[in-house]
């Protein structure tokens, strides 16, 4: 996890009405120009690495934009700026290859000036110009590559150079091919974006949300995600499916896009049937407006077109820049957006515990979407839009899937407050930040949540207790408290659709086995905001459990890495009824956390993990190590004793080892050097 900047203004909600370049100082300049490029860097994180940004992508292009202008202005350009580099890092899970040509970004613009000055600049250099004219997929691209004509690996963009290898989960997308046709070139390399068909996002996103799973934002975050997770049997059961765009590299020869799409139909590989070429810039302008009239009727999403030059002599003759090919550019459509007004703004509880006011809307078609709701984040974007009930406000589609309201056109009447109790359950709230949170763990909005994570393998370790199980403990009435677990009924239990004596004697017996438990696993299980394993460990190392309940925020702030926001969200949790009630009854029912004695055998020892050690999680092994007094971090530095690198480690943890000198060891060294010590 990645922090996310404190005090950054371009990170939540950031304005993005900038003052004319000229008029700033050269000191405001560089000062903005550092808060931009912590601010990108930390979107480029949400982006490409946890699938999950934080601002809609005409926000990104604006702050990207004033970025770029700003360094250009004050000539304060540097190799490690956002504007110098493609993507993101790769994640540590999974291994790294490196691509066999850069994949880089486009130029891109939604002004058909742009694209009319990138032809000029591309005719003042070669002649008799033209280009082939794509749908700018909005996927997820990957390389994908064939040797002796069987499919050999499917790597991901990560940060342009390499990027992580996916090739368990892309084999699982049928129309990849695995073999190619005799005659097929020895060496292909091939690239192709990855998306999900919009019917089957709704189809996934309606079973998450049934299962108490957070839905995807959209198409290309569920596409996403979905390529980089690491179970394939899960990834066979998403609707994938791909287009391919492009050969970057081939032992057969190759002088035109043209031949380049004839050459993968007839390998067998999926290409999309709008492609054209055309030899005049006003066409592919055609083109896309055609494009953005016919994009809600597609089954995949498209942000743009893509205009390549065809030739591939003049590409050459043409080069790249760091950043993107000047032979290619990326002309992507206008917002999308509608003006209604708000009938009522109402208060939503997420499974998380957070309060979302979402405004009710007259319903509205943006472009052939109808949409009557939208979401305002939070109180402070209400407040800063100004939005009251009556208001006629303009919407967009922000990621083109998720409305949001961006403007009120004109005002309405009545002030909006966010409730001090929650809508649900009638618990305190408490706010943090921007956002405002449901305290009470047994809130029937987090009570799947609470429950599953509660019984989850790093908490109380209660076996068969997953999402599905959690919904029908929850919709059957079962349990309405987190303690209700441990007075479940057998034959209740064995009467559940699908479960059986079986299920419920095992469930009964996790149950009881699962109440010796060690104080940290306690407090961690119960699902306090903020508290991980570690802190949690941390917590109970420093508190008995009734000491921990009636700690004030300020006893709390004691313990090594609790900040006041942790402190609070702890007091917070206690200071709710329902859940000192919760834990006097789990107590009562058996449940017996006991603080754990902390051993010194490996006292001083440093130890980082890449990979996974077989037998045990990342966390068992944390608390294992810890409770004997070594210290487990996450990036290796000259103050590592040992890196151990499992089974699929990451590339970078093991180049530091290197450059470090640190020592790395197998799983078996690690048992024999340090699990045997204790
Ligand atoms: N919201 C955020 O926080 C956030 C953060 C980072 C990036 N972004 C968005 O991502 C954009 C930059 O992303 P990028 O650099 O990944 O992409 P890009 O816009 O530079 O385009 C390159 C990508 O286009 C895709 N593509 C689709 N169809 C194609 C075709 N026919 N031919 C060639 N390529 C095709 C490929 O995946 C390729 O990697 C930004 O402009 C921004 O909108 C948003
Ligand atoms: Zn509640």
């Amino acid at each position: 996890m990645v922090e996310e900047p404190a005090d950054n203004p371009y990170v939540r909600d950031p304005d993005t009405s900038f003052a004319p370049v000229e008029e700033l100082s050269e000191g405001d300049a560089r000062e903005q120009v550092r808060r931009l490029r912590e601010a990108i860097e930390y979107h480029d994180y949400r982006y490409y690495v946890a699938n999950d940004p934080i601002v809609a992508d005409r926000t990104y292009d604006t702050l990207f934009e004033r970025l770029e202008a700003l360094e250009d202005a004050f000539d304060c350009h540097d190799e490690n700026s956002p504007t110098r580099r493609v993507g993101g890092e790769p994640l540590d899970e999974l291994e790294t290859v490196e691509h066999v040509a850069p994949l880089l970004s486009l130029q891109s613009s939604g002004d058909a000036d742009e694209i009319r000055a990138f032809d000029r600049r591309i005719r003042d250099r070669v002649a008799d110009v033209r280009y082939s004219a794509e749908p700018k997929f909005d996927g997820f691209s990957v390389e994908v590559v064939y040797e002796d004509g069987g499919f050999d690996r499917a790597v991901t963009r990560g940060d342009g150079r390499e990027g992580e290898d996916v090739s368990a989960n892309v084999r699982t997308i049928g129309s990849v091919p695995l073999h190619l046709p005799d005659g097929a070139p020895d060496f292909l390399a091939v690239r192709g974006e990855v998306y999900m068909p919009r019917s089957g996002f709704q189809e996934l996103n309606e079973r998450r949300i049934e299962r108490g799973d957070d839905p995807f934002a959209n198409p290309r975050n569920a596409a996403a995600g979905t390529v980089r997770l690491l179970d394939p049997e899960t990834v066979a059961d998403r609707p994938l499916d791909v287009f391919f765009y492009d050969v970057i590299d081939t032992s057969a020869t190759l002088d035109t896009q043209t031949e380049a799409f004839a050459l993968l139909r007839e390998l067998g590989f999926r290409v999309n049937d709008e492609t054209t070429v055309v030899d005049d810039v006003d066409v592919v302008i055609d083109y896309r407006d055609r494009l953005a009239d016919a994009r809600d009727e597609l089954e995949y999403e498209i942000d743009g077109i893509v205009a390549k030059v065809v030739d591939f002599d003049a590409r050459e003759e043409l080069g790249s820049t760091a950043r993107h090919p000047r032979w290619a550019f990326a002309y992507k459509f206008p917002a999308r957006t509608g003006e209604t007004t708000v009938e009522r703004i109402v208060v939503q509880v997420g499974r998380t515990g957070k309060l979302t006011p979402v405004a009710l809307l007259d319903p509205v078609d943006v472009q052939g979407v109808t949409i009557s709701r939208a979401t305002l984040h939070n109180a402070a974007q209400i407040r800063d839009l100004g939005v009251q009930n009556g208001a006629t406000v303009r919407l967009e589609r922000a990621g083109d899937v998720i409305p949001e309201v961006v403007e009120v056109v004109e005002g309405g009447d009545g002030d909006f407050a966010m409730p001090e109790t929650c809508p649900v359950c009638d618990g305190h709230v408490v706010q943090e930040g921007e956002h405002h949170y449901c305290t009470n763990a047994s809130c029937p909005a987090q009570l799947r949540r609470s429950l599953q994570h509660f019984c989850s393998r790093d908490a109380m370790d209660v076996e068969g207790v997953g999402a599905e199980a959690a919904d029908q403990l929850v919709e059957e009435g079962l349990v309405e408290s987190l303690a209700d677990l441990y007075d479940l009924d057998r034959d209740e239990l064995a009467a559940l659709d699908g479960w059986g004596e079986r299920s419920a004697d095992n469930l009964l017996a996790e149950l009881e086995a699962s109440k010796t438990v060690d104080l940290g696993t306690f407090v961690y299980a119960l699902g306090i905001r903020h508290v991980g394993t570690e802190r949690a460990r941390a917590l109970a190392a420093a508190f008995s459990l009734d000491d921990l309940i009636d700690a004030s925020a300020e006893d709390l702030r004691s313990v090594e890495d609790v900040g006041p926001e942790v402190a609070e969200s702890v007091a917070a949790y206690f200071d709710e009824a329902e859940n000192v009630e919760t834990v006097e009854r789990l107590l009562e029912a058996g449940v017996s956390p006991e603080r754990r004695e902390r051993d010194d055998e490996l006292d001083g020892l440093t130890v980082v993990f890449t990979g996974s050690v077989p037998g045990y999680t990342r966390s068992e092994l944390t608390e294992l190590l810890e409770t004997h007094g070594a210290s487990v971090t996450s990036s290796v530095s000259g103050a590592t004793d040992y890196l151990v690198v499992g089974e699929n480690p990451g590339t970078r943890k093991r180049e530091r080892a290197d450059e470090e000198g640190v020592e790395t060891l197998d799983p078996e060294a690690f048992e024999a050097r340090i699990l045997s010590r204790l």
